[in-house]
């Protein structure tokens, strides 16, 4: 698999990022909540620096709840706050500015103990490509609409987004790329959509695939396919799913290529049910609470 993560993009969307920074009072890391550690940035800590920022876990609705939970555990253990969220229907929205007026509250206190009027906190979104950031910009916008609408005379700015009164949203997000260069990262981040199918080849995809699933969510896997693990002879497996989905080419052959994008369209479908493809196991527990 050869995907770039071409230097040039990355140095200039850093410097971007960086450039606002100053305009804002918190970051919203936007990840996805199917992929929490893979869907970020790995350089995200150096280029905010030590800006305060709040996790959002985006497109909670198809990740396994169980471990979207034990993930925002996971974060809290290492010292930061996240939330999940879906942006499409707006589940969970009101957790988000709540936690940002948790996370400045001191400094917020420290203002009015120097005699500064209140003001809305100022936030910038973050995250990697196709992780939600438009959508949640147009849906914390639409709460806006709503609630300036009998006004007359107020508008929206140029710049800023206001969210009710107590938050402001720079309108343009900061766009950071994943670790592509990273293999399992990379077959994670397509398995979800985040990367264009043309970059990848659809077997190794659909292997791998299968084989998360045959360790994370066997039962799963038993009940749409019949069988709880990969076979070291790949062959038979395909055979087995092919047989079943009536997936035969001209000759009678079982037609792998379709196999293969099968088992990946299944996985996308949700015909799984809601996955995590980033599990929480017992050693990230243990590396985030000796961190905090
Ligand atoms: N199910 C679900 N889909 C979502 C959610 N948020 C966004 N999406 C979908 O994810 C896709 C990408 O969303 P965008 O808002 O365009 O992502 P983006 O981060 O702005 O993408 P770029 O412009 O590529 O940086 C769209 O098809 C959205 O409908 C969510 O919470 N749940």
């Amino acid at each position: 698999m050869t995907i770039q993560w071409f230097p040039g993009h990355m140095a200039k969307a850093r410097r971007e990022v960086q450039e606002k920074l100053k305009l804002v009072d918190i970051i919203f890391e936007l990840i996805d909540a199917r992929l929490p550690l893979s869907s970020r940035n790995p350089m995200i800590d150096e280029v905010i620096n030590q800006k305060p920022r709040l996790l959002i876990l985006n497109k909670a609705d198809m990740a396994d709840e169980t471990e979207t939970h034990k993930w925002v555990q996971y974060f809290a253990n290492k010292g930061h706050m996240a939330v999940a969220i879906n942006s499409l229907d707006g589940k969970g929205l009101q957790k988000v500015t709540k936690a940002a007026q948790e996370i400045l509250a001191d400094k917020w206190a420290r203002m009015k103990a120097k005699g500064m009027k209140p003001r809305a906190i100022r936030a910038m979104i973050v995250g990697i490509p196709n992780v939600g950031k438009s959508t949640l910009i147009n849906r914390l916008a639409k709460k806006n609409i709503a609630k300036t609408g009998n006004t007359p005379g107020v508008t929206k700015s140029q710049q800023w987004i206001k969210v009710g009164k107590e938050l402001e949203l720079l309108d343009t997000p900061g766009i950071l790329w994943p670790k592509f260069e990273d293999q399992e990262v990379g077959l994670k981040l397509a398995l979800t959509g985040a990367i264009k199918d043309t970059i990848i080849n659809m077997e190794d995809l659909a292997v791998y695939g299968l084989r998360f699933l045959s360790i994370h969510y066997p039962k799963r896997m038993e009940e749409r396919y019949g069988i709880t693990f990969v076979h070291e002879n790949l062959v038979e497996t395909f055979d087995h799913i092919g047989k079943r989905r009536n997936v035969f080419g001209p000759g009678g052959e079982i037609d792998y290529d379709q196999v293969a994008e099968i088992i990946v369209r299944d996985i996308r479908n949700q015909h799984f049910g809601k996955l995590s493809f980033d599990i929480v196991d017992e050693q990230l527990e243990k590396e985030a609470v000796a961190e905090s």
